[in-house]
Protein backbone atom coordinates (compact mmCIF):
# COMPACT_ATOMS: atom_id res chain seq x y z
CA UNK A 1 0.00 0.00 0.00
CA UNK A 2 1.27 3.50 -0.59
CA UNK A 3 0.49 6.94 -0.87
CA UNK A 4 2.12 10.39 -2.14
CA UNK A 5 2.19 13.79 -0.99
CA UNK A 6 2.59 15.75 -4.01
CA UNK A 7 3.42 19.69 -3.67
CA UNK A 8 2.70 22.35 -6.22
CA UNK A 9 6.46 22.61 -6.40
CA UNK A 10 7.22 19.48 -7.59
CA UNK A 11 8.67 18.19 -4.19
CA UNK A 12 6.99 14.34 -3.48
CA UNK A 13 6.91 12.10 -0.50
CA UNK A 14 5.85 8.72 -0.69
CA UNK A 15 4.34 6.82 2.42
CA UNK A 16 1.56 4.71 3.38
CA UNK A 17 -1.82 5.52 3.26
CA UNK A 18 -3.61 6.71 6.96
CA UNK A 19 -7.20 7.51 7.58
CA UNK A 20 -9.44 6.96 4.23
CA UNK A 21 -8.05 6.56 0.77
CA UNK A 22 -8.45 8.72 -2.15
CA UNK A 23 -6.96 12.00 -3.40
CA UNK A 24 -7.56 15.45 -1.17
CA UNK A 25 -6.37 18.95 -2.24
CA UNK A 26 -5.85 21.57 -0.08
CA UNK A 27 -3.14 24.22 1.18
CA UNK A 28 -0.01 22.43 2.83
CA UNK A 29 0.25 24.04 6.38
CA UNK A 30 1.97 22.67 9.52
CA UNK A 31 1.13 22.60 12.86
CA UNK A 32 4.01 22.30 15.93
CA UNK A 33 1.42 21.12 18.58
CA UNK A 34 2.40 18.51 21.03
CA UNK A 35 -1.21 17.94 22.55
CA UNK A 36 -4.93 18.78 20.97
CA UNK A 37 -4.78 16.77 17.59
CA UNK A 38 -8.44 15.99 17.59
CA UNK A 39 -8.69 20.27 18.04
CA UNK A 40 -7.03 20.66 15.18
CA UNK A 41 -8.58 18.53 13.23
CA UNK A 42 -12.02 19.74 14.03
CA UNK A 43 -11.09 23.37 13.86
CA UNK A 44 -13.04 25.04 11.19
CA UNK A 45 -10.26 27.44 10.20
CA UNK A 46 -8.61 24.31 8.88
CA UNK A 47 -10.86 24.13 6.07
CA UNK A 48 -9.32 23.57 2.81
CA UNK A 49 -5.71 23.03 4.48
CA UNK A 50 -3.48 19.52 4.51
CA UNK A 51 -2.05 19.66 7.88
CA UNK A 52 0.92 17.84 8.78
CA UNK A 53 1.89 17.78 12.54
CA UNK A 54 5.20 17.84 13.44
CA UNK A 55 4.87 15.68 16.77
CA UNK A 56 6.25 12.45 15.05
CA UNK A 57 3.69 10.36 17.05
CA UNK A 58 -0.20 11.11 16.35
CA UNK A 59 -2.98 8.97 17.41
CA UNK A 60 -1.41 7.59 20.89
CA UNK A 61 -4.32 8.95 23.09
CA UNK A 62 -6.88 7.89 20.43
CA UNK A 63 -10.21 10.22 19.98
CA UNK A 64 -12.77 10.45 22.19
CA UNK A 65 -16.40 12.42 21.90
CA UNK A 66 -16.25 15.04 24.34
CA UNK A 67 -13.21 17.00 22.59
CA UNK A 68 -14.05 17.90 19.44
CA UNK A 69 -14.42 21.90 18.56
CA UNK A 70 -17.09 21.24 15.80
CA UNK A 71 -19.50 18.29 14.60
CA UNK A 72 -17.12 17.09 11.87
CA UNK A 73 -13.39 17.28 10.63
CA UNK A 74 -12.43 19.96 9.08
CA UNK A 75 -8.85 19.24 7.82
CA UNK A 76 -8.53 18.79 3.90
CA UNK A 77 -6.05 15.79 4.55
CA UNK A 78 -3.98 14.73 7.51
CA UNK A 79 -0.05 13.98 7.66
CA UNK A 80 1.60 12.30 10.05
CA UNK A 81 4.84 10.70 10.80
CA UNK A 82 4.03 8.01 12.85
CA UNK A 83 0.56 6.81 13.59
CA UNK A 84 0.24 5.55 16.71
CA UNK A 85 -0.82 1.80 16.82
CA UNK A 86 -2.67 1.42 20.21
CA UNK A 87 -4.48 4.32 21.34
CA UNK A 88 -3.79 4.70 25.07
CA UNK A 89 -5.82 6.76 27.45
CA UNK A 90 -9.13 5.68 29.34
CA UNK A 91 -11.22 8.53 27.49
CA UNK A 92 -10.57 7.21 24.08
CA UNK A 93 -13.65 6.00 22.42
CA UNK A 94 -11.95 5.15 19.06
CA UNK A 95 -8.76 5.03 17.16
CA UNK A 96 -7.70 8.14 15.05
CA UNK A 97 -7.21 6.06 11.69
CA UNK A 98 -10.79 4.55 12.20
CA UNK A 99 -12.40 8.25 12.99
CA UNK A 100 -10.62 9.34 9.88
CA UNK A 101 -11.40 6.82 7.35
CA UNK A 102 -15.09 7.09 8.88
CA UNK A 103 -14.72 10.96 8.55
CA UNK A 104 -13.46 10.04 4.92
CA UNK A 105 -10.39 12.24 5.91
CA UNK A 106 -7.41 11.30 3.17
CA UNK A 107 -3.92 10.94 5.21
CA UNK A 108 -0.83 10.03 4.52
CA UNK A 109 2.27 9.18 6.94
CA UNK A 110 5.43 9.94 5.66
CA UNK A 111 9.28 9.52 7.36
CA UNK A 112 10.08 13.37 6.50
CA UNK A 113 7.49 15.31 7.83
CA UNK A 114 10.78 17.66 9.56
CA UNK A 115 12.22 17.57 5.96
CA UNK A 116 8.36 18.65 4.57
CA UNK A 117 8.27 21.36 7.63
CA UNK A 118 11.84 23.13 6.80
CA UNK A 119 10.60 22.85 3.35
CA UNK A 120 7.34 24.75 3.47
CA UNK A 121 9.58 26.81 6.12
CA UNK A 122 11.54 27.87 3.32
CA UNK A 123 9.09 28.08 0.36
CA UNK A 124 5.74 29.04 1.88
CA UNK A 125 2.72 27.73 2.28
CA UNK A 126 1.37 26.04 -0.89
CA UNK A 127 -1.05 23.60 -2.88
CA UNK A 128 -0.69 20.10 -2.20
CA UNK A 129 -2.65 16.44 -2.96
CA UNK A 130 -2.74 13.36 -0.74
CA UNK A 131 -2.65 10.15 -3.33
CA UNK A 132 -3.39 6.55 -2.48
CA UNK A 133 -5.73 3.90 -4.21
CA UNK A 134 -7.42 4.39 -6.99
CA UNK A 135 -6.32 8.32 -7.02
CA UNK A 136 -2.88 7.03 -7.73
CA UNK A 137 -1.33 7.73 -11.17
CA UNK A 138 2.30 9.20 -12.49
CA UNK A 139 3.82 11.99 -10.30
CA UNK A 140 3.34 14.36 -13.03
CA UNK A 141 -0.28 13.59 -13.56
CA UNK A 142 -1.07 14.16 -9.80
CA UNK A 143 1.32 17.32 -10.06
CA UNK A 144 -1.34 19.37 -12.93
CA UNK A 145 -4.25 17.83 -10.56
CA UNK A 146 -2.39 19.72 -7.60
CA UNK A 147 -1.64 22.92 -10.12
CA UNK A 148 -5.55 23.06 -11.36
CA UNK A 149 -6.49 23.01 -7.46
CA UNK A 150 -7.65 26.56 -5.96
CA UNK A 151 -5.10 28.51 -3.84
CA UNK A 152 -6.03 30.13 -0.46
CA UNK A 153 -5.32 33.62 -1.51
CA UNK A 154 -8.58 35.20 -2.72
CA UNK A 155 -10.96 32.01 -1.04
CA UNK A 156 -13.62 33.12 0.45
CA UNK A 157 -14.49 29.97 3.10
CA UNK A 158 -16.33 32.01 6.56
CA UNK A 159 -20.02 31.07 5.13
CA UNK A 160 -19.15 27.55 4.34
CA UNK A 161 -18.38 26.72 7.70
CA UNK A 162 -20.73 28.67 9.33
CA UNK A 163 -24.05 27.95 11.29
CA UNK A 164 -26.77 28.02 8.60
CA UNK A 165 -29.42 29.27 11.40
CA UNK A 166 -28.49 30.75 14.89
CA UNK A 167 -28.72 29.16 18.07
CA UNK A 168 -28.24 29.72 22.11
CA UNK A 169 -25.24 28.62 24.16
CA UNK A 170 -26.73 29.08 27.72
CA UNK A 171 -24.94 30.99 30.68
CA UNK A 172 -23.59 28.76 32.98
CA UNK A 173 -25.11 29.53 36.25
CA UNK A 174 -26.89 33.22 36.39
CA UNK A 175 -27.04 35.45 33.15
CA UNK A 176 -24.80 38.76 33.52
CA UNK A 177 -24.65 39.34 29.68
CA UNK A 178 -26.08 39.01 26.18
CA UNK A 179 -23.31 37.96 23.06
CA UNK A 180 -24.17 38.17 19.74
CA UNK A 181 -21.63 36.21 18.31
CA UNK A 182 -20.73 35.79 14.57
CA UNK A 183 -19.63 32.65 13.72
CA UNK A 184 -17.43 32.89 10.87
CA UNK A 185 -15.82 29.18 11.94
CA UNK A 186 -16.28 29.29 15.07
CA UNK A 187 -15.04 26.49 17.66
CA UNK A 188 -17.37 25.07 20.46
CA UNK A 189 -14.82 26.07 22.99
CA UNK A 190 -15.39 29.82 22.65
CA UNK A 191 -19.02 29.86 23.15
CA UNK A 192 -18.18 28.20 26.26
CA UNK A 193 -15.67 29.82 27.73
CA UNK A 194 -17.96 32.87 27.71
CA UNK A 195 -21.00 30.75 29.24
CA UNK A 196 -18.89 29.96 31.81
CA UNK A 197 -18.32 33.66 32.60
CA UNK A 198 -22.23 34.42 32.69
CA UNK A 199 -22.58 34.70 29.20
CA UNK A 200 -25.84 33.30 27.39
CA UNK A 201 -24.44 33.61 23.55
CA UNK A 202 -26.16 33.89 20.13
CA UNK A 203 -24.30 32.51 17.75
CA UNK A 204 -24.83 34.03 14.37
CA UNK A 205 -24.56 33.04 10.69
CA UNK A 206 -21.30 34.65 9.20
CA UNK A 207 -23.96 36.32 6.82
CA UNK A 208 -25.16 38.26 9.22
CA UNK A 209 -25.83 42.10 9.08
CA UNK A 210 -24.98 44.69 11.72
CA UNK A 211 -29.01 45.20 11.73
CA UNK A 212 -29.29 41.21 12.71
CA UNK A 213 -26.67 41.30 14.89
CA UNK A 214 -28.19 44.65 17.01
CA UNK A 215 -31.58 43.51 16.72
CA UNK A 216 -30.68 41.48 19.87
CA UNK A 217 -29.87 44.44 21.50
CA UNK A 218 -26.52 43.12 22.78
CA UNK A 219 -24.38 43.68 25.80
CA UNK A 220 -21.13 42.57 23.31
CA UNK A 221 -20.76 41.36 19.92
CA UNK A 222 -17.98 38.48 19.37
CA UNK A 223 -16.44 37.76 15.91
CA UNK A 224 -14.96 34.34 15.68
CA UNK A 225 -11.92 32.44 14.29
CA UNK A 226 -12.36 31.07 10.37
CA UNK A 227 -11.37 30.04 7.55
CA UNK A 228 -9.80 32.03 3.85
CA UNK A 229 -8.32 34.98 2.68
CA UNK A 230 -9.60 37.80 5.40
CA UNK A 231 -9.67 40.43 2.13
CA UNK A 232 -12.55 38.70 0.96
CA UNK A 233 -14.55 38.63 3.68
CA UNK A 234 -16.13 42.20 3.13
CA UNK A 235 -19.76 40.92 4.02
CA UNK A 236 -18.56 40.96 8.18
CA UNK A 237 -16.58 43.79 7.51
CA UNK A 238 -19.40 45.64 7.00
CA UNK A 239 -21.35 44.25 9.28
CA UNK A 240 -18.56 45.22 12.23
CA UNK A 241 -18.60 48.97 11.06
CA UNK A 242 -22.21 48.94 11.85
CA UNK A 243 -21.27 47.71 15.27
CA UNK A 244 -18.96 49.65 15.71
CA UNK A 245 -20.61 52.77 15.20
CA UNK A 246 -23.16 52.04 17.65
CA UNK A 247 -20.43 51.70 19.90
CA UNK A 248 -20.89 47.75 21.50
CA UNK A 249 -18.42 46.71 22.68
CA UNK A 250 -16.84 44.06 20.95
CA UNK A 251 -14.03 41.36 20.91
CA UNK A 252 -12.73 39.18 18.12
CA UNK A 253 -10.69 36.16 17.34
CA UNK A 254 -8.64 35.36 15.09
CA UNK A 255 -10.55 36.17 11.85
CA UNK A 256 -12.20 38.00 13.86
CA UNK A 257 -9.23 40.39 14.58
CA UNK A 258 -8.40 40.61 10.84
CA UNK A 259 -12.05 41.67 10.09
CA UNK A 260 -11.37 44.23 13.21
CA UNK A 261 -8.27 45.67 11.43
CA UNK A 262 -10.05 46.18 8.39
CA UNK A 263 -12.79 47.41 9.69
CA UNK A 264 -10.22 49.60 10.95
CA UNK A 265 -8.92 50.62 7.82
CA UNK A 266 -5.89 47.96 7.89
CA UNK A 267 -4.89 46.23 5.46
CA UNK A 268 -4.07 42.19 6.02
CA UNK A 269 -1.24 39.87 3.90
CA UNK A 270 -0.30 36.27 3.65
CA UNK A 271 2.34 35.09 6.40
CA UNK A 272 5.20 32.76 4.21
CA UNK A 273 4.03 29.70 6.41
CA UNK A 274 2.05 31.06 9.15
CA UNK A 275 1.07 30.50 12.69
CA UNK A 276 0.17 27.03 14.17
CA UNK A 277 0.83 25.41 17.21
CA UNK A 278 0.00 25.64 20.96
CA UNK A 279 3.45 28.03 21.74
CA UNK A 280 3.34 30.90 20.54
CA UNK A 281 5.35 33.63 22.65
CA UNK A 282 3.23 37.07 22.15
CA UNK A 283 3.82 40.04 24.26
CA UNK A 284 0.97 42.49 25.63
CA UNK A 285 2.73 45.62 24.41
CA UNK A 286 0.79 47.52 27.81
CA UNK A 287 2.15 45.48 30.57
CA UNK A 288 5.41 44.09 29.01
CA UNK A 289 3.86 40.56 30.04
CA UNK A 290 4.53 37.45 27.59
CA UNK A 291 1.72 34.92 27.23
CA UNK A 292 2.45 31.72 25.27
CA UNK A 293 -0.39 31.54 23.20
CA UNK A 294 -2.04 28.95 20.89
CA UNK A 295 -2.27 30.18 17.18
CA UNK A 296 -3.58 28.93 13.65
CA UNK A 297 -3.32 31.74 11.24
CA UNK A 298 -1.86 32.03 7.79
CA UNK A 299 -2.68 35.73 7.35
CA UNK A 300 -1.85 39.04 9.28
CA UNK A 301 -3.43 42.34 9.88
CA UNK A 302 -0.80 45.65 8.50
CA UNK A 303 -0.58 47.70 11.40
CA UNK A 304 2.10 50.56 12.42
CA UNK A 305 3.71 48.88 15.76
CA UNK A 306 4.33 52.06 17.55
CA UNK A 307 1.94 54.50 18.95
CA UNK A 308 -1.47 55.20 17.54
CA UNK A 309 -3.03 55.46 14.55
CA UNK A 310 -6.57 57.22 13.54
CA UNK A 311 -9.46 55.33 12.49
CA UNK A 312 -13.15 56.27 12.37
CA UNK A 313 -13.74 55.14 15.46
CA UNK A 314 -10.67 57.23 17.52
CA UNK A 315 -7.26 56.09 18.03
CA UNK A 316 -6.29 52.57 18.00
CA UNK A 317 -2.94 50.81 18.80
CA UNK A 318 -1.43 47.27 18.42
CA UNK A 319 -1.80 45.91 21.43
CA UNK A 320 0.01 42.68 20.89
CA UNK A 321 3.41 41.55 19.13
CA UNK A 322 4.46 38.08 18.53
CA UNK A 323 8.16 37.87 19.48
CA UNK A 324 9.34 35.46 17.42
CA UNK A 325 8.31 37.32 13.85
CA UNK A 326 7.17 41.11 15.14
CA UNK A 327 3.56 39.87 13.59
CA UNK A 328 0.36 42.20 14.89
CA UNK A 329 -1.15 40.12 17.57
CA UNK A 330 -3.74 41.84 18.43
CA UNK A 331 -5.88 45.57 17.76
CA UNK A 332 -7.61 47.71 20.19
CA UNK A 333 -9.47 51.55 20.23
CA UNK A 334 -8.33 53.48 22.52
CA UNK A 335 -11.05 55.49 23.55
CA UNK A 336 -13.53 53.21 23.02
CA UNK A 337 -14.53 49.29 24.01
CA UNK A 338 -13.28 47.16 20.88
CA UNK A 339 -10.41 44.98 20.79
CA UNK A 340 -9.33 42.02 19.44
CA UNK A 341 -6.72 39.29 19.09
CA UNK A 342 -4.90 37.14 16.12
CA UNK A 343 -4.56 33.85 18.84
CA UNK A 344 -6.87 31.94 20.94
CA UNK A 345 -7.43 32.23 24.55
CA UNK A 346 -9.95 29.46 24.02
CA UNK A 347 -7.38 27.06 23.20
CA UNK A 348 -9.18 23.82 24.67
CA UNK A 349 -6.14 22.01 24.05
CA UNK A 350 -3.86 24.72 26.15
CA UNK A 351 -1.96 26.94 26.77
CA UNK A 352 -4.18 28.71 29.11
CA UNK A 353 -2.19 32.25 29.44
CA UNK A 354 -4.42 34.12 27.68
CA UNK A 355 -7.71 32.94 29.19
CA UNK A 356 -8.12 36.40 31.20
CA UNK A 357 -9.06 37.93 27.69
CA UNK A 358 -12.58 36.45 28.29
CA UNK A 359 -12.92 38.69 31.54
CA UNK A 360 -11.49 41.52 29.66
CA UNK A 361 -14.90 41.24 27.37
CA UNK A 362 -16.76 40.93 30.40
CA UNK A 363 -15.23 43.76 32.37
CA UNK A 364 -15.96 45.84 28.57
CA UNK A 365 -19.68 44.89 28.75
CA UNK A 366 -20.07 45.25 32.43
CA UNK A 367 -18.16 48.98 32.31
CA UNK A 368 -20.45 50.11 29.55
CA UNK A 369 -24.07 48.52 30.59
CA UNK A 370 -22.73 50.26 34.29
CA UNK A 371 -22.40 54.02 31.79
N1 LIG B 1 -7.97 30.66 12.82
C1 LIG B 1 -8.33 31.69 12.07
O1 LIG B 1 -9.28 32.40 12.35
C2 LIG B 1 -7.55 31.91 10.80
C3 LIG B 1 -7.87 33.18 10.09
C4 LIG B 1 -7.41 33.18 8.64
N2 LIG B 1 -8.14 32.19 7.89
C5 LIG B 1 -5.92 32.93 8.58
O2 LIG B 1 -5.49 31.89 8.15
O3 LIG B 1 -5.15 33.78 8.95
Amino acid sequence: MTAVLVLEDGRVFHGIPYGAEGETFGEMVFNTGMTGYQETLTDPSYHRQIVAMTAPHIGNTGVNDEDPESSRVWVAGYVVREPARVSSSWRADRSLDDYLKGQGVVGIAIAGTRALTRHLRERGAMRAGVFSGAALAPVEELLERVRRSPAMEGADLAEAVSTAEPYVVPAIGAKRFTVAAVDLGIKSMTPHRMAERGCEVHVLPASSTAADILALNPDGVFFSNGPGDPATADGPVEALRGVLAAGVPFFGICFGNQIFGRALGLGTYKLRYGHRGVNQPVQDRRTGKVEISAHNHGFAVQAPLEGRFDTPYGPAEVSHVNLNDDCVEGLRLVDRPAFSVQYHPEAAAGPHDSAGLFDQFCALMKGSKGA
